[in-house]
């Protein structure tokens, strides 16, 4: 393997929060620039903070973080900033959740955050020529009739968002809880992800699958605690957008020479790998593949499973899949030849 293939290999972003790739630096020039107070004198001490023990001590500082962002303008930097970031890694196709709840209890429009989105998203196109989808990501620990206005306020703009998400604090918020929201955005032609079996138990993988007929399962590493369900996973061809260096920095997984991902594949798993919250967990994508292939001594073939999984389990058309494999395809025999 050529010393850049994990940043050249085509890929797809299938779990990023945009929230989350909210760098210390812009968040303190959006302080200022909006003048929000922030908890933090410098862009070191933001950095210092990010020291987390689980899923809600990061959730605490994620949503404070996210405080700064104000206007149309704010997101569209937010975003536009991740994909530059993304285009460098090889992401040719992104997946994004944005959570607008987050954003709406602070008074901020729906259509400001989307038309701050949309416009990055064109910007995305026209400079790396990426596709981007949009995932409205309900937040579990609101309750669901919180969700159902949520989806009512995004009514405008659903013909641009491809799909919802279920994300924030896992533990006492089951996927059952939104069996009726979930319905009714599959109702409306929305594609459906879950965030189950990150901290949570196998439990909640099977409602995700059983009650809200998911799409995709974000993280579900939890799965590996029971073989029936792994089975019905690997038999389903059901997409796992996994996480590694979340999955350290929330210590879900002790070390990254510990993770998992390899048992996963072995085991006949679709998983794939992807940066969750990459301003707070220390990597983007490629530096999620690298760590963890690396950390694991994948081979070429195991990085590129994880990559032709990325296509397969975006909600892409035909064409567009094929496209993606073809390239993809022509990426790893380039490879082959100059190594
Ligand atoms: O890793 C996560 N887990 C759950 N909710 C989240 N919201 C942002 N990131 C996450
Ligand atoms: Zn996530």
């Amino acid at each position: 393997m050529t010393p850049d293939f994990y940043s050249r290999l085509p890929k797809a972003e299938l779990h990023l929060h945009i929230e989350g790739s909210l760098e210390p630096e812009l968040m303190f020039a959006l302080s200022r620039r909006n003048r929000i107070a922030i908890p933090f004198a410098s862009v070191d001490d933001i950095r210092a903070a990010y020291r987390f023990t689980d899923l809600q001590s990061f959730l605490d500082i994620y949503y404070a973080g996210a405080a700064v962002l104000q206007t149309e303008e704010d997101f569209h930097d937010l975003a536009a900033a991740y994909f530059d970031r993304a285009a460098a890694d090889g992401v040719v196709h992104a997946e994004i959740f944005f959570d607008p709840q987050t954003h709406t209890h602070r008074g901020i429009p729906m259509g400001v955050v989307l038309d701050g989105l949309f416009a990055a998203i064109e910007g995305a196109r026209s400079r790396h020529g990426m596709t981007v989808e949009l995932i409205l990501s309900y937040l579990r620990h609101l309750d669901e009739e919180d969700a159902f206005a949520t989806l009512r306020a995004a009514e405008p703009w659903l013909d641009r968002i491809v799909g919802v998400g279920l994300d924030s604090s896992e533990r006492g918020n089951p996927p059952a809880k939104f069996a009726r929201v979930f319905a009714a955005s599959r109702e409306r032609g929305l594609k459906l992800c879950c965030h189950a079996g990150e901290e949570g138990p196998p439990a909640y993988i099977r409602e995700a699958l059983d009650l809200l007929a998911v799409d995709r399962i974000d993280h579900g590493n939890r799965a590996l605690e029971d073989p029936a369900l792994v089975a019905r996973l690997a038999r389903t061809a059901m997409t796992l957008t996994v996480c590694p260096l979340s999955n350290v920095a929330l210590r879900n997984v002790d070390r990254i020479e510990d993770h998992p991902i390899d048992r996963m594949l072995d085991l006949g798993l679709r998983a794939t790998v992807h940066s969750d919250d990459p301003a707070y967990f220390g990597g983007y994508i490629a530096e999620n593949y690298r760590a963890v292939a690396e950390a694991r001594r994948l081979s070429r073939d195991a990085v590129v499973t994880l990559a032709r999984n990325s296509f397969l389990g975006a909600f892409l058309d035909d064409a567009a899949l094929a496209d993606h494999l073809a390239r993809l395809d022509r990426f790893v025999a380039a490879d082959v030849a100059a190594t």
